[in-house]
């Protein structure tokens, strides 16, 4: 998962290109569901719009996150340590990873989307990594992030695409394949490597939910996408032991196509 980006950043190849926005409250379920598959085959990466979600409480959440991080640190700490769930403040040095991230942790359940904020710090350099390249181990992430530009998807070895904050679909979620996903559609989709950049303008906040499996379901390949031709390519693992495997090494390492799980 992520790494660190070994390259200065100006001499990385960067290329703009049209990723899939997909509107929820159009068509029939059975085309939203194609856009969905095909996204995630192509880019294993999607934004989706009119997902139902006022404005007005995303708003909030963002203006609430930002009071949060504008507040000294030891008020910060009062939510107690992001172990399980409160505030932390990391440079991911370890190993080589690269990456700079304060951040706030909630619990959730069932009926509520957990919220993890972040803001960057402000260094003079002009732009630095926020959080290193890596692919997200869960199932699916859905990330909601202000208008500051600095996300990246990874779809070709070395080459960046970056998600524009697009101002007419500023409430736009964007949807990340993650590692679990990958295993489950057995290869169909793919979980996406992406790293966000901050600049010493403007914070970054971004605002994320993590859909992961409980700890001891047993995950396979789907037995509808596993055939004769296309036999399954990872073994059965829980989230417990993927997690502990994912947790221990680098950032950017993608456990995912390492032999243990295939
Ligand atoms: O800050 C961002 O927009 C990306 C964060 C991210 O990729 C993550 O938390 O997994
Ligand atoms: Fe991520």
């Amino acid at each position: 998962m992520v790494l660190v980006t070994p390259t200065p950043i100006p001499t990385e190849k960067m290329r703009e290109i049209e990723l899939p926005v997909i509107d929820l409250s159009v068509g029939n379920r059975s085309e939203v569901s194609k856009l969905i598959v095909k996204a995630s085959e192509e880019f294993g990466f999607f934004k989706v719009i009119n997902h139902g979600v006022p404005e007005d409480v995303i708003t909030k959440m963002e203006q609430e996150s930002f009071k949060f991080f504008a507040k000294p640190v030891s008020e910060k700490q009062k939510v107690g340590p992001a172990n399980p769930y409160g505030y932390g403040s990391k440079t991911i040095g370890l190993n080589g990873d690269v990456g700079e991230v304060e951040y706030l942790l909630l619990s959730t359940n069932s009926l509520s989307i957990s919220q993890r904020a972040k803001t960057i710090s402000n260094d003079p350099v002009k732009f630095r990594i926020g959080f290193g390249e890596h692919s997200d181990s869960q199932i699916l992430t859905l990330l909601t992030s202000n208008d500051v530009p600095g996300l990246q998807i990874s779809l070709e070895d070395g080459m960046w695409f970056p998600v524009s904050p697009d101002p007419t679909t500023t409430t736009a979620f964007s949807v990340f394949v993650g590692d679990v996903l990958q295993a489950m559609a057995n290869g169909r989709f793919v979980s996406v490597r992406h790293r966000a950049l901050a600049n010493s303008y403007r914070p970054r906040l971004s605002m994320a939910y993590f859909g992961a499996p409980p700890l001891h379901a047993r995950i396979t390949p789907l037995p509808e996408l596993v055939c004769q031709y296309r036999p399954s390519r990872y073994r059965a693992f829980t989230w417990a032991e993927y997690k502990k495997a994912a947790y221990s090494l680098r950032l950017g390492d993608s456990y995912i196509f390492s032999t243990p799980w295939q």
